[in-house]
């Protein structure tokens, strides 16, 4: 297997508009462990969502989220001011417009992390541009110890969060690619190279360098056609 490019995907040529990846999965797979991980020392437009739920211990308004009340949230939405928007475990969460396309538009990079439901928002309404990515987890058991061992939710929510992990799973398919979240560098190694081959999509495989070609061979790897129905339900069931 090609190893993966260990240089930081090169920013867009001048012109070229950003890629807008959405990193999706269930809660408490690691999206946010990774993302820190993957954009870290990369010019990438993180996008900051709106959400109603409570700030956690240690959570910034304006950083983590942006904090808002149910009125609040629903009087954006209704202004059109949300990419996507959904509900999640009695939450509202959304993806402010505005940031996003100046981001794309000045040519750079953006990453959304959200739940499924807005992922295929996302998808619906930006077709290909959006490349979407579902993180999996090794296995539904992982999946909850991991949720426990945050300690962020309650035991019922914990629950609430894991029946609809099943079922998000279930939609793996629907994503150009899926990436399995056990070994983090491993995992972090296969967002760079979907990130570095699909910036290199954007120019004919004539003028592709030899890491264009080994992280287009990375990232064909995780795409989500070569995941297989007894692979997925293998990790439902276990
Ligand atoms: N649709 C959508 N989901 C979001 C957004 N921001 C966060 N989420 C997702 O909402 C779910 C709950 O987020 P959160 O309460 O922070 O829990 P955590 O992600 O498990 O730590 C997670 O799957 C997030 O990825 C957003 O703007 N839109
Ligand atoms: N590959 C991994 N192996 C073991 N634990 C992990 C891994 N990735 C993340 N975690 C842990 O799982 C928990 C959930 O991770 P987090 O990034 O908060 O998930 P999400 O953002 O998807 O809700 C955290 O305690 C994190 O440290």
């Amino acid at each position: 297997m090609a190893s993966a490019p260990q240089d930081r995907p090169a920013s867009s040529l001048p012109g070229e508009r950003g890629l807008l990846i959405v990193m999706t999965g269930a809660s408490g797979v690691g999206k946010g462990t990774l993302r820190e991980r993957w954009l870290a020392g990369q010019d990438v437009f993180y996008s900051t969502s709106w959400t109603t739920r409570e700030p956690r211990p240690g959570e910034v308004n304006g950083r983590d989220y942006v904090f808002v009340s149910p009125a609040e949230f629903l009087a954006k939405a209704q202004q059109g001011g949300f990419l996507e928007h959904a509900q999640f475990v009695g939450n509202h969460y959304g993806t402010p417009i505005e940031p996003i396309e100046a981001a794309l538009d000045r040519g750079q990079d953006v990453v959304l992390e959200i739940e499924v439901e807005g992922a295929m928002q996302v998808k619906d309404r930006m077709g290909e541009r959006a490349i979407l990515v579902f993180i999996m987890p090794p296995s539904l058991t992982e999946l909850r110890r991991r949720l426990t061992g945050r300690a962020t939710e309650t035991p019922e929510r914990i629950e609430k969060r894991l029946a609809r992990a099943r079922d998000e799973i279930q939609e793996a398919h629907a994503f150009r690619y899926v990436i399995v979240n056990d070994d983090l560098d491993r995992a972090v190694g296969e967002l760079l190279a979907v990130q570095h081959a699909e910036r290199a999509a954007q120019r004919s495989a004539e003028h592709w360098t030899e890491q264009d070609r080994e992280a287009r061979a990375l990232a064909d790897t995780v795409r989500s056609t070569a995941l297989s129905r007894e692979a997925l339900q293998r990790v439902v069931e276990s």
